[in-house]
């Protein structure tokens, strides 16, 4: 069975499955992100399941997310990375996640594409040692932890691709992955609302980058407005 990201955003705003609570369960799990229009093979979502029993059981120590809720979760972080997949025709082979934290968007986009070659960077040691146990534990291939912070200097390794979510304003993050990201390289940046501000003022020529793609959605029937902002590293 394909895997299915909807593309097509909603204004609808239904309480959850008529205001029921979905069970915490592989079923439960596939419910909601098909709700929030993400169908996954059942291997996937396994591994995604899997992947959330770490996270939930690492959480309270280890300070991994601050959303509870399990519908909370499935939408703003699972449904959230899977939801980019519907406006990517190709990733890059070769990619690397700036400040993936718990493991946003890299553990989810790599479960979805496993065909990336995927470094997750992260410099807070608890983070580095959590990304390091789900790569672990779901016997992942293709993926690793650079446990430093990501700097003009620190990448030593060409990439293709870069992602990041929640991380910082785009114009700090291009002089980071300028030398790193090979030219014709593609930096997918995932945003809130808040970005056609930041895009107003943003030269990305004064990087060695153009914007190639803007799109504007809704997680569906969520309140919850997302961009996704692809640049293009132009430069030799
Ligand atoms: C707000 S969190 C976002 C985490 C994740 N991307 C998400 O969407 O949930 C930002 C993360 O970036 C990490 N970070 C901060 N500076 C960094 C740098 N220079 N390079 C890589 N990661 C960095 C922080 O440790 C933190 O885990």
């Amino acid at each position: 069975m394909p895997q299915k990201f909807t593309r097509r955003p909603t204004n609808q705003n239904f309480p959850l499955f008529h205001g029921k609570r979905a069970t915490p369960s592989v079923p439960g799990l596939k419910q909601l992100l098909e709700y929030h229009g993400v169908e996954l093979q059942q291997e996937t979502l396994e591994q995604l399941w899997a992947y959330h029993q770490l996270l939930r059981e690492n959480n309270k120590d280890q300070d991994l997310t601050r959303l509870n809720a399990f519908e909370t979760i499935v939408e703003r972080h699972y449904a959230d990375c899977i939801l980019i997949n519907a406006y990517v025709e190709k990733w890059p082979k070769r990619m690397i996640d700036v400040g993936s934290g718990a493991g946003f968007p890299g553990i989810p986009l790599k479960l979805v594409n496993p065909d990336i070659r995927l470094t997750l960077c992260e410099p807070r040691p608890n983070r580095v040692e959590f990304l390091n146990l789900v790569i672990r534990e779901l016997g992942l291939q293709g993926i690793d932890v650079f446990g430093h912070k990501v700097t003009s200097r620190s990448l030593t390794f060409p990439v293709e691709g870069v992602i990041s979510r929640a991380f910082e304003l785009i114009e700090l993050t291009l002089p980071r992955i300028q030398k790193a990201l090979v030219p014709g390289g593609r930096a997918f940046f995932m945003k809130g609302p808040a970005v056609k501000e930041e895009l107003a003022t943003l030269h990305p020529e004064d990087y060695g980058f153009k914007l190639l793609e803007k799109h504007f959605y809704r997680i569906p029937k969520s309140t919850q407005d997302r961009a996704l902002i692809v640049l293009e590293k132009v430069e030799v």
